[in-house]
């Protein structure tokens, strides 16, 4: 009841439409049990005692109380639907919400799948269970509380003997509730895994196919499927085994009614009418109590849908920073890294250690080194995607978390190596990050990032819609657009990490120009892998395994013997080998 109790804050403002469903339910079980009772009466006073002018009364009665229970059904129905529709409506809200605010370190390990499979699936299995599940658990209190009152008024010795098995049959639903939960996570997790393996299939489909893996990616959907046949098949199997269990003792109590109470029936201390009441009467008893199998089932399958929702809520949202510093503020761009240390969480190295520099406001420096040596990770802890484990960072000479990450990220433009364009039009694309741009600023922006021209042979102009991933557009052309829209914000801070590796020579030319327009002013870092990229910064520190190996500008770095001067030699080499080849 744990995970429930945790939820109450989505079901508890919705709690009246759950009172009137079940206030409904009460009738509708009431009345239930006026049948077997209206059958008695036929029976004994109208059959055997020969008083035929009973039974139309008795017929007439029974379809008024079939019509009041008709009404109170769909109320029952309704209101449960609308406590669940509007418990889940709000739920999936304030996960959506919460993923939002979670820091990158978690969507490092969450997969996409699996968080949609939470978002969907276990949302709705909550749903079911809100809805009909716990109804169905009330409904089995009350018809068995009614029922027993009943048979009890009819015959205490023939009740007792008839609940002789429910001791067995409480002990074997407890036994199948214990089996049966675990088995539901497992389907669960083998489900999210499912779904995990269809999405990153479907994003990666073109490595898959340029590296000629459909026959892998087959097998290794394959034993995923297999692995959600056979939890499903697991739960099959504690179904088919304590499912007749449970039935073969409902049996028991029947023939143990046919047995003693037709013998109270001969000794005439039960009448006929009571007697074939009581036939209804038991299984009003062991319908539902077969049936708590099913909505234990349903309550397990919540249960751990429960957990799995909870567990997203339980996460460490990201720190924003201070709120007071909310309102619109706009920084001058001087960044200064003192002594700073970063470490991903489970990683046993560190990614940046005791790093040093100074940006002045409006210079330019430029970040080289190999592959891993920690260029990215400087940009992620400005972004304050992640968070330093040492030292401390300062913009415009006070500390990061004094601003708040909003304020932050608005003054920071970022150009990346791979551009994500929503499946939106090009004119939303372009003012995702201010979406109050107008006409004017979209256009001036696209045309100072060479994007324009391009953008208006297209047959929707600003309004053509991108196909997910921003396809239909060339690498060199979603990048035009990335800078556009990093002007449209225009930053004080501007980083380029890596933003003209994707294109060719070509192309680098014309987004270099496009990226030369926008850094004049603002402070910016470029983060390249060529060296023709980063040599007319004001600083150039060149990184090794997280330290500063070599810092200087172009021309004394060149100067001293060292990485930088190596990595140009070879740069220059290879594109001499180039020219000569052409
Ligand atoms: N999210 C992360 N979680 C754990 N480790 C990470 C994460 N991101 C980067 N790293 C590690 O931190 C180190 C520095 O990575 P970083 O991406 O900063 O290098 P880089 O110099 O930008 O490399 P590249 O030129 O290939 O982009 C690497 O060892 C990398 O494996």
């Amino acid at each position: 009841m744990e995970i429930f109790k945790r939820l109450a804050k989505f079901y508890m403002p919705y709690k009246k439409y759950f009172v009137y469903s079940l206030l409904a339910l009460f009738f509708v079980t009431a009345i239930t049990v006026v049948y077997p009772v209206i059958l008695q009466i036929a029976i004994d006073e109208g059959i055997v005692g020969g008083n035929a002018n009973l039974i139309p009364y008795l017929a007439i009665g029974l379809i008024l109380i079939m019509a009041v229970k008709g009404l109170a059904t769909y109320i029952h129905q309704y209101f449960g639907d609308l406590f669940g529709i509007q418990t889940v409506y709000r739920l999936r809200k304030s996960l959506y919400e919460k993923l939002q605010f979670l820091p990158f370190s978690y969507y490092d390990r969450a997969k996409t799948g699996d968080l949609m499979s939470r978002l969907t699936a276990d949302v709705e299995a909550f749903r079911f269970f809100l809805s009909f599940g716990f109804a169905q658990f009330v409904h089995f209190i009350l018809i068995v509380s009614f029922t027993l009152a009943v048979m009890f008024y009819y015959s205490v010795p023939l009740t007792l003997a008839t609940m002789v098995t429910l001791p067995f049959l409480a002990v074997a639903v407890y036994k199948f509730d214990q089996r049966v939960h675990p088995s539901f996570r497992k389907v669960r997790k083998s489900l999210a895994g499912l779904n995990s393996k269809v999405q990153e299939n479907v994003s990666g489909i073109q490595t898959v196919k340029a590296l000629s893996q459909e026959e892998k990616e087959k097998t290794r959907f394959h034993s995923q499927n297999d692995d959600y046949r056979e939890k499903n098949i697991e739960i099959a199997n504690v179904w088919g085994k304590y499912f007749p269990l449970m039935e073969f003792m409902g049996n028991v109590s029947a023939v143990i009614l046919l047995g003693f109470g037709g013998y109270l029936a001969v000794q005439q201390q039960l009448t006929p009418g009571e007697l074939t009441a009581f036939f209804s009467l038991i299984w009003f008893m062991i319908g539902p109590i077969m049936h708590l199998g099913f909505i234990i089932n349903m309550f397990s399958q919540s249960k751990a849908s429960g957990e799995r929702l909870l567990e997203i809520f339980s996460e460490k949202e990201r720190p924003i920073g201070a709120l007071e510093t909310k309102k619109a503020e706009k920084l001058r761009g001087e960044v200064t890294f003192k002594q700073v240390d970063l470490r991903y969480d489970g990683s046993s190295n560190d990614a940046l250690s005791a790093l040093d520099f100074h940006v002045p406001q409006g210079k330019t420096i430029g970040l080289i080194g190999s592959t891993g040596a920690g260029k990215s990770s400087i940009v992620q802890l400005l972004m304050r995607f992640y968070e330093r484990t040492g030292g401390e960072i300062l913009i415009d000479g006070k500390p990061l978390e004094s601003y708040h990450v909003n304020i932050l990220r608005q003054n920071i433009g970022i150009v990346m190596q791979q551009t994500f364009l929503f499946s939106s039009t090009i004119r939303d694309n372009l003012a995702y990050g201010r979406p109050d741009a107008t006409e004017n600023d979209i256009v001036t922006a696209a045309k100072r990032a060479d994007a324009h021209a391009f953008i208006s042979e297209l047959p929707d102009g600003y309004d053509t819609v991108l196909g997910e991933k921003g396809l239909g557009l060339s690498g060199g052309q979603k990048q035009r657009i990335a800078i556009a829209r990093a002007m449209i914000m225009n930053p004080s801070i501007l980083i380029l990490d890596d933003a003209t590796s994707a294109v060719d020579m070509k192309t680098e030319v014309k987004i270099q120009h496009a990226l030369h327009d926008m850094m004049k002013g603002r402070t910016t870092f470029v983060i390249a892998h060529r060296i023709s990229s980063v040599k007319h910064c004001d600083e150039i520190l060149v990184l090794e395994e997280g330290n500063v190996q070599e810092r200087g500008t172009h021309e004394t770095l060149l100067a001293q013997p060292g990485m930088y001067r190596r990595i140009y030699h070879m740069q220059n080499e290879h594109q001499a080998d180039e020219k000569m080849s052409v």
